[in-house]
Formats: structure tokens, sequence, C-alpha cells
């Protein structure tokens, strides 16, 4: 089993009579990525801070590679990259110099530092662009520009804030290949976001946050798992809704089937299996299938489920 690089146990945040964070734990180990997934001010950035150490925490513990780790721990920070949802870079340089600047101030030497700067514009996908100025980049550029600051020092964790807020698709599925490329290098992930295809795309397992609270974990099949909705098949087809039903009912994948406004409706175990089956009996029953929408439970139904929310609001 991959060793853990991150584990945290309790924390606790308060911020006067606000309780932003409240008895948060999990772990991340080499190569995983892990999503904490919540709406607006769940106590995702809290967390994160709390975890990097850039923030007190009011109770708990966090280590990082087994190593007890706290707001003074400098040798510390030295394991995570964070890269925060605000941009810190100097519009006037170029890419390049930027990362530069950067090195510089981790203390790596000139060799290193321009070997790594390399690696760093190789994995944004930004090395045809290194030369020109921050200032002329796009949003997703100087996103992902941000993203390679906090890999030059080849950490053993790297934190990510919603990195794909506001970006064009481009920079987007940048972002996001750059993610599995580095979680394919051994790195561990933590990823916070509001976009639920991107936690189903990416990670390996997800905190659902809700409140201050975790309130579920696992898999995103587990926590699809466990809210226990079937996958729902709706139909067009030719001739009379009810003799469709009819015909296709006493499969025995079909949980549950109807019509409503004309189209058919049905709840199954597993649609894309069960399909196949379904379009033969109705071909069977003398009925010619117009149209076909299916519609699998995903992470956004396990977090409307948990907290009666959407996660975008
Ligand atoms: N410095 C602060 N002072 C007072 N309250 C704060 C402070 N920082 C955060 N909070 C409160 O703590 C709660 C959690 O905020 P946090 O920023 O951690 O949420 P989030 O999940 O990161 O939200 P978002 O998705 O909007 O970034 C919110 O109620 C927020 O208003």
């Amino acid at each position: 089993m991959a060793a853990d690089v991150m584990v945290c146990k309790g924390l606790h945040k308060r911020y006067g009579d606000v309780v932003a964070v409240d008895d948060v734990g999990f772990r991340i180990a080499e190569g995983e990525t892990y999503g904490l997934l919540g709406p607006n001010g769940a106590g995702k950035t809290t967390t994160i801070s709390m975890i990097v150490g850039i923030l007190e925490r009011d109770a708990g513990e966090v280590l990082l590679c087994g190593r007890d780790h706290t707001v003074n721990d400098v040798a510390g920070k030295a394991l995570v990259g964070y890269v925060p949802q605000e941009l810190a870079l100097y519009p006037d340089l170029t890419g390049r110099e930027n990362l530069r600047f950067f090195a510089s101030l981790y203390g790596l030497a000139r060799g290193a530092a321009k070997a790594r700067v390399a690696e760093a514009l190789e994995v944004i996908g930004l090395a045809d662009r290194a030369k020109d100025l921050v200032k002329e980049y796009s949003g997703g550029m100087k996103r992902r520009l941000n993203i390679g600051l906090g890999l030059l020092h080849r950490p053993r964790l790297l934190v990510l804030d919603e990195p794909t807020a506001g970006v064009d698709p481009q920079s987007r599925n940048a972002i996001l290949e750059s993610v599995e490329r580095l979680a394919g290098e051994g790195i561990g992930v933590l990823y916070t976001t509001h976009y639920m295809e991107e936690a189903e795309r990416l990670c390996d397992r997800v905190g659902i946050i809700d409140l201050g609270r975790l309130q579920a974990e696992g898999t995103p099949h587990e926590l699809v798992g466990m809210v226990g909705e079937h996958d729902r098949i709706t139909f067009t087809a030719d001739g009379d809704p009810a003799e469709v039903v009819r015909a296709l009912e006493g499969l025995p994948a079909v949980r549950q089937a109807g019509t409503r406004d004309g189209v058919i409706d049905l709840l199954v175990d597993d649609a894309p299996a069960v399909l196949p089956r379904l379009l033969e009996a109705a071909s069977r029953a003398g009925t010619a299938v117009r149209s076909v929408e299916v519609r699998r439970p995903n992470l956004e139904s396990v977090f409307l489920h948990l907290t009666g929310k959407a996660l975008r609001d």
C-alpha cells in the first residue's frame, strides 16, 4: 500500500461565532488525488490553510510524510506545493522570469533552477509562451503559471484551491492533465472544487464538506452507491406508450416503469448493461424507439442527498 503523504485529524477552526471547520480529518497517499468538494463557505479554504500551515488551528493534528506540521515548521513547508486561489505573479515579468524568481526564493542553485523551471513549464503546458510577459497571458494561462510556481521545489503534496474557477476550457483541460500527470508521478494531490465533473474525473477519493464538517468520504463510485439511487432511462417511441411499458416492466433489471407526458420512464439497476435488452424487447413489441436518454446518479446527486443543496449555489 502507498505511504501517506498527509494525515489530518480533528481539525477545528472558529472565527468568532462562526465554526468554519469542525472535526475534519482525512488522509492522502502518494499518487492519490483527494477532492474536497463543497459549496461556498463550506470550510475548504480554511481546512487546506491549516494543512499547509499558513493558518493556526484551534485543535487537531497534521502529519506531512509522518512528521507533525505546524505554522512554524519551515522544513515541513518544503514538502508542500500550495497553489492558492489568488494569483501571486509579477505581470511585468515573463512566465519564465516569474518561475526563475520563485526558484531563487526557494534557494535553488542556478543549474537546478533552470532544469526545474523548464520542467514546470512543460507540466503546465506553457513552454511555448515562456518568453511572453504575464500581463499578456489569459486568465487561464496565469492560473497555470500559478500552479507551476507550486511545483518548483518538487513537493510531495500539491494543494490546489479551486484551480479551474473561471478559466477557459483549454486551460481547464491543461490543468486537469497536469494534475493527472503529477499524481501519476507519485505526488499526493489535494484538490478543492465546486465542479463535480472534475472531481469525478480526477479524484481517487472525495470528501464532501458542508458547514465545516466532512459529511461523507469515499471513492466517487462508493459515494454514488451510498445514495442508493437507480439509473433512469427515458424513451420516446412510436405507438402506445402504455403498451411499451407493459413489454418492458417484466424485465429483471427494471425496478419501476411508467409514462410521463407520453414519455416512457424507467428506473433500472445498471443502464448501460440493460439498455440493449430493453431496445430488443421494445422492438419485439413492435415499437420503434425514437430517442433514449440515460441519467445515472453522480456526485451532484450525492451532494444534494446529503446536504439538500446544489454544489454551485
Ligand atoms: N478570516 C476569516 N474571518 C472570519 N470568518 C471567516 C474567515 N475566513 C473564513 N471565514 C468563514 O468561515 C467559513 C468557511 O470559509 P472558507 O473560506 O473556508 O470556505 P470555502 O469552502 O473555502 O468557500 P469558497 O468555496 O467560497 O472558497 C465561512 O463561513 C467564512 O465566512
